[in-house]
């Protein structure tokens, strides 16, 4: 027994002695979320856990039982929150309000630091079970769904993308129903480490129900929290409009470096920190195509890769008329203008980082990418191989033939992105020799690779092919030392 008669728990000490956990969100207050009980699944098998983001937190020294404990049956992290918070927000679901919205089928568990960097993280669920905010849906994860975020989110952060982690994946033994996949289908329960999950809808619920009060609240915690920079600001709505908004265009250029297809961008899966999150019905461009729509119900083609800038601007007035009880319309405008010339400015960055190459200044690098995507459109060359072909040395060198694009390499399209490239001097991320080049291909996560990776765990529970793709994952990471 301990002084004030507790029981001493050896395990809790040692993760405290680095864990650093916060009880940040809670202090916002109950009105931004309620507090819920976990599912209590019938089975726990750990599936995947991200030893690299554990590190980061402090919490790499679990054993699996442990991590099984605190990540699919949600006992409390020492020092965190005693009860888990489904947050509330509501949201524009293809442009149609929805004021029904919230944590459904999750909830914030935890928030600690980046043990590298100090920020704020959060461990947010998926699939954890009903909440407040479930309407008719089982607060479930189907393990192809899981399956599916792991693979999203290791490959955009290995391709520079600023993106929310899987931190875990535990399989839990449910059987569900869902119409787009064939049923009875395996369950899970995800765990994201994400840097906040205060969501542009989170705003939109305070703006429609006019709680001016909260809204301001909201906003200074933002502020306090994600941008301390702006705790001066002499019109901090504009200001922080003007922060998230560089942010958010930010994302929308390292996406489109990408060739990444989100898929739903609604508003309720825009984080305020410009972090990409959700992934539900992704997919990646086998080839340049404006027109190319990531989920099978987006029949109007609204989230194709062509239109995610334009939606990304259109999600980030909504958060403006949502600060419109604290400022003028006259003074949110300006930084909501702010979008195009941002986006403008980090689409080069992100195509040229990709490419390890420094960007030149002047008009020089957007007219390199409007050579790149004239002829990535025009050739249909496979998007992800020109990136790999440059950096591993191939387009500069003889080994030119080697390629599958070899040919468009060769055709006279491809002479003013190949002299356009010249204007550019390699950065020192450039590792032309690392083994990852020395592949035929780049590893890609087009669909039908998913599909593949999926068939063998869902007819025999073989596992080893997505065991093997991480690891191919964690080389092209390696390779292109990206960091977003
Ligand atoms: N099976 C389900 N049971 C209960 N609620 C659900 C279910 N699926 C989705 N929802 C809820 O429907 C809304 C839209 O779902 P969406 O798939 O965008 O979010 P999500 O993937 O569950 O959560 P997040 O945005 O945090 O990734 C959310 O409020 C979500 O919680």
């Amino acid at each position: 027994m301990g002084m004030d008669g507790s029981c001493a728990d050896p395990y809790a000490l040692k993760t405290m002695s680095v864990f650093k956990p916060a009880k940040n969100h809670e202090a916002l207050g109950d009105e931004f979320y309620d507090l819920v009980r976990p599912a209590d699944f019938p089975q726990a098998i750990l599936r995947h856990r991200d030893q690299r983001w554990a590190r980061r937190v402090g919490l790499d020294h679990l054993s699996d039982e442990d991590w099984i404990a605190h990540f699919a049956r949600f006992r409390p992290l020492p020092g965190s929150f005693q009860t888990p918070l489904a947050l509330r927000y509501h949201g524009h679901q293809f442009r149609t309000y929805n004021p029904d919205l919230g944590d459904g089928r999750g909830f914030l568990y935890a928030q600690c630091y980046d043990l590298e960097d100090g920020r704020l993280l959060d461990f947010g669920t998926k699939g954890s079970g009903r909440t407040p905010w479930s309407r008719g849906g089982d607060g479930r994860l189907t393990l192809k769904g899981g399956v599916r975020e792991v693979l999203a989110t290791e490959m955009l952060e290995a391709l520079g993308v600023y993106t929310s982690k899987s931190f875990s994946l535990v399989e839990t033994g449910e059987e569900l129903w869902r119409g787009d996949e064939p049923s009875p289908t395996r369950s899970s329960v995800l765990v994201r480490l994400s840097h906040s999950h205060i969501r542009i809808g989170t705003f939109q619920r305070l703006a429609f129900l006019e709680e001016s009060h909260n809204l301001e609240k909201l906003l200074d915690y933002c502020i306090a929290t994600y941008y301390p920079h702006l705790a001066k600001a002499e019109d901090k709505p504009a200001a922080f409009l003007e922060a998230v908004t560089e942010k958010v265009a930010i994302l929308g250029a390292q996406w489109t470096a990408a060739g990444f297809v989100h898929g739903v961008l609604n508003t309720d899966n825009i984080n305020i920190t410009g972090e990409s999150f959700d992934y539900g019905p992704w997919r990646f461009l086998p080839a340049y195509d404006p027109t190319f729509t990531a989920a099978y119900f987006d029949e109007a083609g609204l989230y194709s890769f062509g239109r995610q800038p334009d939606t990304l601007a259109w999600n980030l007035t909504r958060l403006a008329e949502c600060l419109l009880p604290l400022a003028s319309a006259e003074r949110l405008e300006p930084p909501l203008n702010t979008i195009w010339p941002a986006f403008q400015q980090a689409l080069p960055e992100a195509i040229l980082a990709r490419l390890g190459l420094e960007p030149a200044g002047g008009s020089a690098d957007s007219e390199f990418v409007s050579a790149l995507f004239t002829f990535l459109s025009a050739s249909q060359a496979p998007y992800e191989q020109f990136f790999f072909d440059w950096r591993g040395g191939v387009l500069s060198a003889k080994r030119a033939a080697k390629s599958t694009s070899a040919d468009h390499y060769a055709s006279e399209a491809f002479r003013p992105v190949a002299d356009a490239l010249e204007a550019f001097s390699p950065s020192n991320t450039v590792n032309l020799d690392h083994a990852y080049f020395a592949r035929p291909r780049p590893r890609t996560m087009l669909i039908d690779e998913m599909e593949a990776i999926w068939a063998p765990i869902v007819e025999a529970d073989d596992w080893s092919l997505f065991y093997q793709t991480l690891a191919e994952i964690g080389e092209m990471r390696d390779a292109y030392t990206i960091r977003p």
